[in-house]
């Protein structure tokens, strides 16, 4: 039975902190405690646990453009976050875990503002057939989460541009685009903001387990376990360095010819690589895999493998340069 129920109202925008602070707030839930934390992230691509960042989004063009790419704990898909989205998640022990009961707060709350706002499929709210809210679920031991986005006013060009969703996944959506399947609550309340959905769900909170809402003390949080959380989040190992068996294809035209290549990638380490080509030098092309096993499957690597493949002869330098250049910017 919940008997204390408090809120954490998330500070910064820094994904990785937030994640960590979200791991943090379920490994300390007590017994009869339910935490509603709501939290905001910056220009984030929000990836599922077993999910494959390098097919899920353009990696490589979002980074470029200051965005931040995190795996969560939680399965599920792949979504955006950026200041027009307002993130929740709450943190209660398994006894009293109840997603409907947790789902009654976001749709209690976004009714509130007029918004007819239902519960669809295995995972998602919507509003007139448009998802606005994608949510996931994670248990370790008797600890458990429930979290999920509620898009305001993001940015779904953005969201459509930087995610990479498959035909298959749209078709099975019933529609054609990621951008013609979501919506913002504010199509349907312009003057709303992530502050008044906020208090919103503070009240909605407070009405569905009929109690007041107190404010979790964060100055008694223990840093040290935020920052090493932190670092675990951010770091290369967790974000690419999954035991993921996947292949890769690459073909590329150049004047000399057409080279495919096919990597096997393990834990984000390309572990064995094929070449195809119709190049006039078939040698200079066997040359080349073993400088590229073991390089880790991203450009900077890739091409400083490549750099090192001997090439004595003027016609293979100009291969070497082509191949150079082509994996300094190729999107992997
Ligand atoms: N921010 C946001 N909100 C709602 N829907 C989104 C969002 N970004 C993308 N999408 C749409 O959802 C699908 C993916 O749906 P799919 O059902 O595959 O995955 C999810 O919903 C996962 C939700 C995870 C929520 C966590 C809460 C805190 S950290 S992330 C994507 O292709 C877009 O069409």
């Amino acid at each position: 039975m919940i008997k204390n129920i408090k809120y954490v109202d998330g500070k910064g925008f820094d994904p990785y902190l937030n994640l960590a602070l979200e791991e943090y707030l379920m490994q300390n839930v007590k017994e009869n405690e339910c935490i509603l934390y709501l939290w905001q992230n910056e220009n984030t691509i929000v990836i599922g646990r077993n999910q494959n960042p390098w097919k899920e989004c353009k990696i490589h063009e979002f980074e470029r453009d200051g965005g931040h790419l995190v795996r969560r704990l939680s399965g599920g898909g792949a979504v955006y976050h950026d200041q027009g989205n307002l993130n929740f998640t709450f943190l209660i022990r398994k006894q009293d875990y109840d997603v409907d009961r947790q789902l009654e707060v976001i749709v209690k709350a976004v009714r509130k503002l007029g918004i007819k706002a239902e519960k669809s499929g295995r995972n998602d709210i919507t509003v007139s057939g448009r998802k606005f809210s994608g949510n996931a679920f994670y248990t370790r031991g008797d600890r458990c989460y429930h979290h999920g986005t509620m898009m305001v006013n993001s940015d779904l060009t953005k969201l459509s541009g930087y995610l990479q969703v498959s035909k298959e996944k749209l078709k099975l959506k019933g529609v054609d685009s990621v951008r013609s399947r979501v919506t913002n609550l504010s199509v349907y309340h312009p003057d709303l903001n992530i502050d008044i959905l906020k208090e919103k769900l503070i009240e909605a909170f407070e009405e569905v387990y009929g109690q007041k809402a107190v404010i979790y003390a964060q100055n008694d949080l223990d840093q040290k376990a935020l920052q090493k959380g932190r670092e675990k989040f951010s770091s290369w190992e967790w974000l690419f360095g999954r035991d993921m068996k996947f292949q890769y294809e690459l073909s590329k035209r150049f004047i000399w010819g057409n080279v495919d290549f096919q990597f096997q990638v393990n834990q984000g380490v390309v572990r064995d690589i094929q070449l195809f080509s119709d190049s006039m030098d078939p040698d200079f092309i066997d040359s080349i895999p073993e400088y590229l096993k073991g390089c880790r499957y991203e450009n900077q690597d890739l091409t400083a493998g490549l750099s090192l493949v001997p090439a004595a002869i003027k016609a293979r330098q100009e291969m070497k340069e082509d191949l150079v250049i082509y994996f300094t910017s190729v999107e992997l």
